[in-house]
């Protein structure tokens, strides 16, 4: 009998990841799915779907390192699997190079990912603006796909899915025994996180479909991704800008910049152009709290802030919001609802 009613507020790649979680694990409880937009409209659905990790200053590295290690796993079990190619996930290989030689040339996700080794300079010569370079496989997960075929998951073990914007998540306590907040950006409106802040990401999309590795410059202002349709290739980080409207400067400076790694670019098609604005946050707030209401305490997860890691973390951070879940429903059973 399923008698817990949770409410997960987001159906990006992070909300639907929590929701699959918590509905799988979790066999007492019944979960909802509400949100304004779900595939294609989401920030995922225009994400390259890298799996490629940034170090946040004030999370302990051991706690990342899970976050990255168990979304890696979880993605790498589907790509190995007869889904891989409906769920839109693959083994992506190639290369992420430097201008000056990064202080941690080894970062912390080296040993998760596969064959991490330093280029050779016979390869660095193909770039000849960079000094040093690293190889390695990791995955590629494109949420054009990976999002409807999480949400077929998630409705084949009875989740619910409403579709609605939230402007009150109190209002909302009052019908379920736990919430959790996937919202993202907006969670600087539903939870007024003044913390929360956008950082403008544009990509174009073109066809090339002569490359097939990877190329990205290690300041993470240039990259170009081999994928299932198109190649994307950016980007932009522009802290602070609400802009979705496609920028032709921003364009042209990607093209530039990625012909010169890739000069073969040149003669691509460009299929489209997306703007998207990641959820950038110091560090990602996955974290609970209580929302306290008519003599009710009822527990509120949150999951979010992940910037432009939300696709790389996306399984692990969705684990841990579990954990938190169980925490709390286990410290405050649910109460008794109007
Ligand atoms: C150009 C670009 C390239 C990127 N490339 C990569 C990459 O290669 N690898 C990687 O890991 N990440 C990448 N990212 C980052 C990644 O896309 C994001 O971190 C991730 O999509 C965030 O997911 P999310 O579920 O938290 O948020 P979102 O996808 O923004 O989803 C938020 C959800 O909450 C819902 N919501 C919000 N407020 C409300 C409300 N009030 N009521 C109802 N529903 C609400 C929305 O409707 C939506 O369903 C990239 C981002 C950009 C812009
Ligand atoms: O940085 C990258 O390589 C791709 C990405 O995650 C982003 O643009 O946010």
């Amino acid at each position: 009998m399923k008698r817990v009613k949770v409410l997960v507020v987001g159906a990006g790649v992070v909300g639907l990841s929590t929701a699959v979680c918590v509905a799988e694990t979790l066999p007492y409880c019944s979960v909802t799915v509400i949100a304004e937009k779900f595939s294609p409209d989401t920030t995922g659905d225009g994400a390259a779907g890298i799996l490629l990790p940034k170090e946040f200053p004030d999370i302990p590295l051991e706690r990342q390192k899970r976050w990255f290690k168990e979304s890696f796993d979880h993605l790498l079990a589907i790509a190995d699997s007869p889904q891989a190619s409906d769920a839109g996930v693959y083994l992506s290989s190639g290369y992420q190079i430097f201008k000056d030689i990064p202080s941690d040339k080894k970062p912390f996700w080296s040993d998760f990912v596969f064959g991490f080794r330093y280029m050779t300079d016979r390869e660095m010569k193909r770039f000849p603006n960079h000094k040093f370079g690293q190889a390695f496989t990791t995955i590629k997960c494109e949420c054009l796909n990976y999002l409807p075929w999480l949400e077929k998951r998630f409705r084949a073990v009875g989740g619910q899915i409403i579709h609605e914007k939230v402007t009150d998540l109190h209002k909302l306590a009052l019908n379920y025994d736990a919430i959790m907040n996937c919202s993202g950006l907006d969670s600087r409106f539903l939870v007024k996180d003044e913390e929360v802040y956008p950082i403008r990401g544009q990509i174009l999309k073109v066809s090339a479909p002569w490359l097939k590795n990877f190329i990205r410059d290690g300041d993470g202002n240039t990259y170009i991704y081999p994928g299932i349709r198109y190649v994307s290739i950016g980007g932009t980080r522009q802290a602070e800008d609400w802009r979705l409207e496609v920028d032709k400067e921003d364009s042209e400076g990607i093209l530039e910049r990625c012909c010169r790694l890739e000069p073969s670019l040149r003669g691509a098609q460009v299929m489209c152009e997306w703007v998207g604005l990641r959820p950038g946050r110091a560090n990602p707030r996955v974290e609970h709290e209580y929302l306290h209401l008519q003599g009710r305490q009822v527990p509120l997860v949150h999951n979010y802030g992940h910037g432009g890691c939300g696709v790389t973390l996306s399984w692990g951070t969705a684990l841990d919001a579990l954990d938190l879940l169980r925490q709390s429903l286990f410290e405050k059973p649910p109460q008794a609802r109007l």
